[in-house]
């Protein structure tokens, strides 16, 4: 199957420091790919890159084959890279049924007419009302978003992300911050998003048992390179691995 995402050569500098390293690296559908690396190791510059809010200094970013490295977050997200955590779609005021009505009327594009029109309008909220339901926000759906918990504004994030429905979707330590009781009903969601095997998942995670719970493969990434990529158990058992988790290899 060809790859939804790739990352080419994918190199970032800051000054005299590089901080992604010709990152060549391919994400196919029905994977859910978890990236792990030490405390500076690139893993948020390299979302950053991949979802559009800094720019390669050299390399690529190709989704289903097509460079899309010199796009904004909003056409990334357009061509089906949704990034979770980040989002500013988010109107604090209004309720979360109507934020995620909004978010599905977006992605849909419907002009003036078809809102006019009752059953246009009922249409996309019952559709939003399609997404509580999956994020088990139902009872919240009246609520401000801004009155909701630390964990059901998280449920809410990935409620607007399924809906602008798109094929590789990005997590940011997608528990940080959560309490104990929460963080399992987003590893929930995550775990029911990648079932859909049309879709890729990458993931940002520093928590071990979060990557062994959802990971098909993991990548290290240490001082911005590719330090290794497979299964996880093969990974976790690397001795690299291990050298670079037990702080043996200096961070140059
Ligand atoms: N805008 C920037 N300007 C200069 N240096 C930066 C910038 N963004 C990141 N860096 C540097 O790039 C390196 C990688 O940072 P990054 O945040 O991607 O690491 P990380 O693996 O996500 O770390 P953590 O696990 O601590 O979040 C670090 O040395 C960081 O200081």
């Amino acid at each position: 199957m060809p790859p939804s995402l790739e990352t080419r050569d994918l190199t970032i500098r800051f000054g005299g420091h590089v901080a992604v390293n010709a990152v060549s690296c391919a994400f196919h559908p029905g994977e859910l790919t978890v990236i792990v690396g030490p405390n500076g190791a690139g893993k948020t510059t390299y979302f950053n890159l991949i979802s559009g809010q800094l720019r390669a200094s050299s390399g690529q970013v190709l989704k289903d084959g097509r460079d899309i490295g010199r796009l904004a977050p909003s056409g990334r997200a357009r061509a089906g890279v949704g990034r979770a955590f980040q989002l500013t779609n988010l109107f604090p005021e209004l309720s979360v049924l109507e934020n995620i009505r909004l978010a599905v009327q977006a992605r849909s594009g419907v002009g003036r007419q078809f809102l006019r029109r009752a059953s246009g309008h009922r249409e996309l909220i019952e559709q939003a009302e399609g997404y509580l339901a999956q994020t088990r926000l139902t009872e919240v759906a009246h609520q401000p978003a801004s009155a909701l918990s630390h964990g059901d504004q998280r449920k809410l994030e990935v409620a607007l992300l399924l809906a602008m429905e798109p094929d590789v979707f990005m997590f940011d330590e997608p528990t940080a911050g959560m309490s104990l009781d929460h963080a399992p009903d987003v590893l929930d969601l995550i775990a029911e998003i990648k079932k859909d095997r049309s879709r890729t998942v990458l993931l940002v995670e520093h928590k071990m048992d979060v990557v062994r719970a959802l990971a098909d493969r993991i990548i290290v990434l240490h001082n911005g390179t590719l330090l290794a990529d497979g299964k996880p158990a093969e990974v976790m058992a690397s001795d690299l691995v291990r050298e670079v988790y037990l702080g043996k290899r200096g961070a140059a």
